[in-house]
């Protein structure tokens, strides 16, 4: 079995009376990518800074690298790199110097060598020398994420490292997160992309209201919620009205004029759903086939008031097609 770079028990913070985080606990293997999801003020950030010794926890016990990170935080912050939304890159320097600043603050030999080969690898050299002021956002994070890994650190804290990016941009970073792993690198990931966190995370930590609700792979997550169902959009109301009354079991969508059916998403049982609407003489404007994906799992789980009413739908959606 692989050894723990990241073990969290009984985590609790609160400011003045609001609790933030209320008994969290998790373990990362080494080598592995962990992405900890939670809607807006879930307290993502707060454990995030608490694992970087950036703040101390009320309670639990936080070990990163096998270091204590209340009792041994030089450990914690020599084995760890952070690259956080808000880029730590000197817009006043280039890219080289960046890189080469940090290279020299962790007294890295052979640094000369080492800024070239992470100008290269992050697509960088032929903005090396301009002011790092005048780089795309894509870029700066590039810069920020190549800056991170100076030194080789074994756990490394992305903080949504691809917000803003295009879908190039982000690719080209989830490929080189995924490299790092390959060499052994621990990443922990947090995002506002759930497909970045299905693509890249071994393990997924859902954190709603400070409280871990959900823990597995992508796929276990995916399972934990109802499954696959039909939609049909309709023309008007009086379609969607005969609809559901002809497809019992629906949940039905007043505004979209849709209606979810539960369904097992195969063929025939598909056929027969179809064939019951041409029975009846009633035409769907639209139909696809929809299974679980983490967005689906998101909802599901997490705080229905936090996300409006969109989500307190979807929820009831979800409960409605449940087996
Ligand atoms: N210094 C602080 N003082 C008081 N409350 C705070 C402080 N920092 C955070 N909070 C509150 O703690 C809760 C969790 O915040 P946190 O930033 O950890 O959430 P998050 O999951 O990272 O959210 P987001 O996705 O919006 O970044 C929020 O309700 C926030 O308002």
């Amino acid at each position: 079995m692989r050894s723990s770079a990241i073990a969290v028990s009984g985590l609790r913070k609160a400011y003045g009376d609001k609790v933030v985080l209320d008994g969290v606990g998790f373990d990362v293997a080494a080598g592995s990518i962990f992405s900890l999801l939670g809607p807006n003020g879930a307290g993502k950030t707060t454990t995030v800074n608490i694992l970087t010794t950036l703040m101390k926890a009320d309670a639990g016990t936080v070990r990163v690298a096998g270091h204590d990170v209340v009792t041994e935080t030089k450990q914690v912050r020599a084995a760890i790199g952070v690259t956080g939304q808000f880029a730590a890159v000197d817009e006043l320097l280039s890219g080289r110097e960046n890189l080469r600043l940090v290279a020299d603050l962790k007294r890295v030999r052979g640094a000369g060598r080492l800024v070239d080969r992470l100008l290269e690898r992050f697509d960088l050299v032929e903005s090396a020398d301009k002011m790092a002021g005048t780089y795309s956002g894509g870029m700066r994070r590039k810069l920020d994420l190549a800056m991170t890994l100076v030194g080789n650190p074994q756990v490394i804290f992305l903080d949504e490292p691809t917000t803003g990016l295009d879908p190039r941009s982000r690719r080209t970073m989830w490929e080189i997160v995924r490299e790092l792993v390959a060499e052994g690198t621990t990443i922990f990931l947090t995002t506002q992309y759930l497909e970045e966190a299905d693509q890249l995370a071994d393990r997924i930590a859902v954190l709603n209201q400070g409280r871990l609700v959900a823990q597995g792979t992508p796929e276990e997550l995916k399972r934990q919620i109802p499954g696959t169902h039909a939609r049909f959009r309709f023309a008007d109301v009086h379609d969607l009205d005969a609809a559901a009354r002809v497809l019992p079991g629906g949940t039905r969508d007043d505004e979209e004029l849709t209606l979810r059916v539960p369904n097992d998403g195969e063929s025939k049982s598909l056929l027969a759903l179809l064939s019951r609407l041409d029975e009846n003489a009633i035409n769907a404007k639209e139909f696809s086939v929809h299974t679980p994906d983490l967005d689906d799992v998101f909802l599901a789980l997490t705080d229905s008031t936090a996300g409006g009413t969109d989500t307190e739908n979807t929820i009831k959606e979800k409960e409605a097609v449940a087996p």
